[in-house]
């Protein structure tokens, strides 16, 4: 079935939410872009609260942690606690502690931002990283294999550099090494703009090794298994709501949701939502989350 377009159809709209008890809301491009709150997002969340329905927030973003998401979501009018909010950062340390279940002796390096910091020691997590300066001649000589670098984990990092991947490269040579990605997303949508996403920064790891890493964001179902180590829910009666075909609407469709939903305020276009062939598309979309209003 093609994907509908809702938006201007309030009792086709209305049906539609009725189907659902949660909703698992994708952030960037979804939400807000950058510092901005998209058009009546608070509103609109605030409406599907007062008709019952529960709000999950779902993030491939790892700059900030579950908490610093809780701050950002409540100083955009967005009541919410932690246990709402899911982010790449925290699935990421969620897998390497219990799932991987990273020996005590070894340790993380990490290409990323403080949200991947504060979630690693929050699962007690041993790590390091780099600072942001330029490669130095001694650089040369003392980077090389470490034994004690049992992961290499890359995100986000809006600081990345020479020096940064050339280290993780010489972890990585180690096949032992496990090579991890919060996730893969190509950009990040801000003001309006693509920049470049996650999967850029770890993208020349993958090139100079042969080898891409395991992502933990979404689509993976790592992530639906980060949320469901905290709330189990009945994925039919849940919809994703997303701006990206190959993260958000993927992952509510491998994690068998009951639906999904796409808005036009991100990555994914119109365009390619109606593609010919199409092998990831929306049950519905609208122009913008607000949409819902009516
Ligand atoms: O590059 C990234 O990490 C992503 O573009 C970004 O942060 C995605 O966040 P989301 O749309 O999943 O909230
Ligand atoms: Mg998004």
């Amino acid at each position: 079935m093609s994907p509908r377009k809702l938006t201007g159809k309030p009792e086709e709209l209305a049906a539609f939410v009725d189907k659902f008890d949660i909703f698992l809301f994708d952030c960037d491009g979804v939400l807000w872009q950058g510092g901005t709150l998209l058009p009546r997002a608070a509103e609109t969340l605030a409406h599907l609260r007062s008709l019952g329905k529960k709000l999950l927030f779902v993030t491939n973003n790892s700059t900030k942690s579950r908490t610093a998401y809780q701050k950002v979501l409540q100083d955009f009018g967005i009541p919410c606690s932690v246990d709402e909010i899911f982010c790449s950062s925290y699935s990421s340390a969620v897998y390497i502690s219990r799932v991987l279940q990273l020996q005590r002796d070894k340790k993380v390096y990490m290409i990323g931002e403080s949200g991947m910091k504060e979630e690693l020691e929050a699962e007690g997590i041993s790590y390091f990283s780099d600072g942001s300066g330029d490669i130095m001649p001694e650089d040369y000589d003392t980077f090389g294999p470490d034994e004690s670098v049992g992961v290499v984990l890359c995100g986000i990092d809006r600081t990345i550099s020479y020096r940064k991947l050339a280290r993780a490269y010489q972890y990585l040579r180690n096949p032992g090494t496990v090579f991890l990605a919060t996730n893969m997303d190509s950009t990040y949508p801000t003001n309006g703009k693509l920049f470049p996403g996650a999967g850029s920064v770890s993208a020349p790891l993958t090139y100079m090794t042969g080898r891409p890493p395991l992502s933990l964001g979404k689509p993976s179902q790592a992530m639906m298994d980060a949320i469901e180590g905290v709330l189990k829910f009945d994925r039919k009666r849940a919809c994703m709501v997303g701006d990206r075909l190959d993260t958000d609407i993927r992952f509510g469709i491998e994690g068998g949701l009951g639906g999904t939903l796409a808005v036009l305020t991100g990555v994914s276009t119109e365009e390619e939502i109606l593609k010919e062939g199409a092998t990831v598309v929306p049950d519905v979309y609208l122009d913008r989350l607000c949409d819902i209003l009516g």
